[in-house]
């Protein structure tokens, strides 16, 4: 990879892909590709180490037993932490937000150790989350879309504030969707999130490149993000 391409850390796809969440990487891509620049997706599976180096890291969905191999793994592997510490961009879905927080408790009841990226906690909820989600965003102009599945519910502390406000499904569980801390992101969308919600995909890419970038026309983006916002209210 030379010194111009864009590293796009895709974690753990092997444990947590489960959600078809690997799609954000890429939708990253895709969207630095056609504006001109280089980028590659280079996949980190549990039998290397996180590299440091990487421009931006994804972390997907994930169940319970997978979700606790990739925590141990990243706990284990400095190079995310180090990373994130840098300021290097983060994004993590379900699995992946519960693993960024500070701890997380499995349905078995077993308390494990996250990463301390995002101030959160995450509690097995009484009933299991299976909808679509939409959110009004708080860093973005327009809505958040996609769908969950979870039974986790998640609590914020002050080292982080929601990426929005449930407007219709469940989210952290309090009417809270999402965590962010400086350039680190989670969220409880899939779809995957990133090709749901375009906005969200260019503000880590703005943080990547360090500047805005120039606006992409994609029909079928527009196309996608109405059905999903009209099947909401045609319920
Ligand atoms: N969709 C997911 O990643 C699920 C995460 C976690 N196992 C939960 O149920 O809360």
């Amino acid at each position: 990879m030379s010194d111009s391409t864009v590293g796009i850390g895709l974690l753990l796809p092997e444990v947590l892909g489960t959600y078809g969440d690997s799609g954000n990487a890429q939708v990253l891509c895709k969207r630095l590709q056609w504006r001109g620049y280089d980028a590659e997706v280079v996949p980190v599976s549990l039998d290397s180490s996180v590299p440091s180096t990487l421009d931006l890291y994804l972390l997907g969905g994930g169940e319970d037993m997978a979700q606790v191999l990739a925590a141990d793994f990243l706990r284990n592997s400095p190079g995310l932490r180090s990373a994130a510490n840098a300021g290097r961009p983060v994004f993590g879905v379900c699995a992946g937000l519960q693993i960024l927080g500070n701890r997380f408790r499995g349905v078995d009841g077993v308390e494990h150790a996250g990463l301390g990226l995002l101030d959160l906690v995450t509690e097995p909820a009484q009933q299991r989350a299976v909808a679509e989600l939409i959110a009004e965003p708080n860093l973005l102009e327009t809505p958040l879309t996609g769908f969950e599945n979870h039974q986790g519910a998640s609590v914020l502390g002050p080292g982080s504030t929601p990426l929005g406000r449930v407007v219709r499904g469940t989210g952290n569980g309090d009417g809270t969707e999402g965590a962010v801390t400086d350039h680190v992101i989670g969220t409880y969308l899939h779809g995957p999130a990133l090709a749901r919600n375009p906005e969200l995909a260019d503000l880590l890419l703005s943080w990547v490149m360090g500047h805005a970038l120039k606006p992409l026309e994609l029909a079928e983006v527009d196309t996608l993000r109405s059905e999903r916002l009209a099947a909401r209210r045609a319920r």
